[in-house]
């Protein structure tokens, strides 16, 4: 292991998290995957890379020297993780951005960030053009849209099989519109992504987001338009989504490859 290596904690063996360690191996990324944080680290994963220690308690961190962690494991995990990390010293990249509509922890994780000297990210996840958006909100934004449409399957288990008939569909149906804090509390797994707009834009209350589920589509849509004195902008992204786990997209992984890549490289883009 060379010392320019970018040493990395993923909280979470997920879809995502599994995906974004493949990645980073196969192009032989600058990166030392050091430790992988799951609930229950009685049983090593048959697939954690040697060499890399398996956690299960944001305590472990302490012991732990590393410069990123990012989190690819559910809601309820980046308040433990996100304190231990942030309070390390290290910088912590949540991909459960979901979490954020308690703004309480998004305030404490800042203010740790700040008294450590670290940095809290927020990663652009399965969106594009999260740029311009918070380029653009430099200047007073008048309105921002944000449009999710996926096919039902990536819907089941969620509030939208008591908002509409999921199965029977033969049309697209918007079962939801509301603001990105009420999208995002309702539907976890589903609309982290409203958070990352509205956080990029124009705040929890004053984003409007809307949920659809398409029996004609094969990807998760996304649709944001904003507008406001930078003038408007319009972005659209189909993603594919990951084999293992519908509900999420590819881009999700990408995205936080990315990240990763440019923390360890020379050139960044
Ligand atoms: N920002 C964005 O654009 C996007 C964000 N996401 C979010 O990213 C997260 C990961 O998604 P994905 O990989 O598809 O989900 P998966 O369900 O495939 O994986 C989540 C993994 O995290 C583990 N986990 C759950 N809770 C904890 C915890 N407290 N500590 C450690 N590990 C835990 C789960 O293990 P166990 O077996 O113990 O449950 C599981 O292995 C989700 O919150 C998802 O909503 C998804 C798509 C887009
Ligand atoms: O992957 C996506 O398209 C978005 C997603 O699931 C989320 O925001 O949680």
């Amino acid at each position: 292991m060379s010392g320019s290596e970018l040493r990395l904690v993923l909280i979470g063996w997920g879809a995502i998290a599994t995906r974004v360690a493949d990645l980073l191996a196969e192009r032989a990324a600058p990166v030392d995957l050091i430790a992988v944080a799951v609930r229950d680290g009685t049983t090593r994963p048959e697939d954690l890379p040697a060499g890399t220690r398996l956690i299960d308690d944001p305590g472990a961190l302490a012991d732990l020297a590393f410069d990123l962690a990012v989190e690819a494991a559910g809601r309820e995990s980046v308040g433990p993780w996100g304190r231990a990390v942030l309070a390390r010293g290290a910088d912590f990249a949540p991909a459960s951005t979901s979490a954020f509509v308690d703004e309480g922890l998004l305030d404490d994780l800042t203010a740790l960030a700040r008294s450590s000297g670290a940095q809290l990210v927020i990663p652009p996840g399965a969106l594009g053009g999260i740029d311009a958006l918070a380029a653009a909100a430099r200047l007073p934004l008048a309105g921002v849209r944000h449009e999710i449409v996926k096919p039902p399957q990536a819907w089941t288990g969620t509030p939208a099989e008591a908002l509409c008939d999921l199965a029977g569909l033969n049309a697209p149906a918007t079962f939801f519109e509301g603001s990105a804090r009420e999208a995002a509390r309702a539907f976890p797994q589903n609309a982290n992504v409203a958070v990352i707009t509205a956080l990029a834009g124009l705040g929890l209350d004053r984003t409007t987001v809307a949920l659809v589920a398409d029996p004609g589509a094969r990807r998760n849509s996304h649709r944001i338009r904003a507008e406001g004195d930078f003038g408007t902008m319009e972005i659209a992204l189909e993603n594919r989504p990951l084999a293992s786990n519908p509900k999420s997209s590819e881009m999700t992984a990408l995205s936080l490859v990315r990240l990763i890549e440019n923390r360890a490289g020379a050139r960044v883009v």
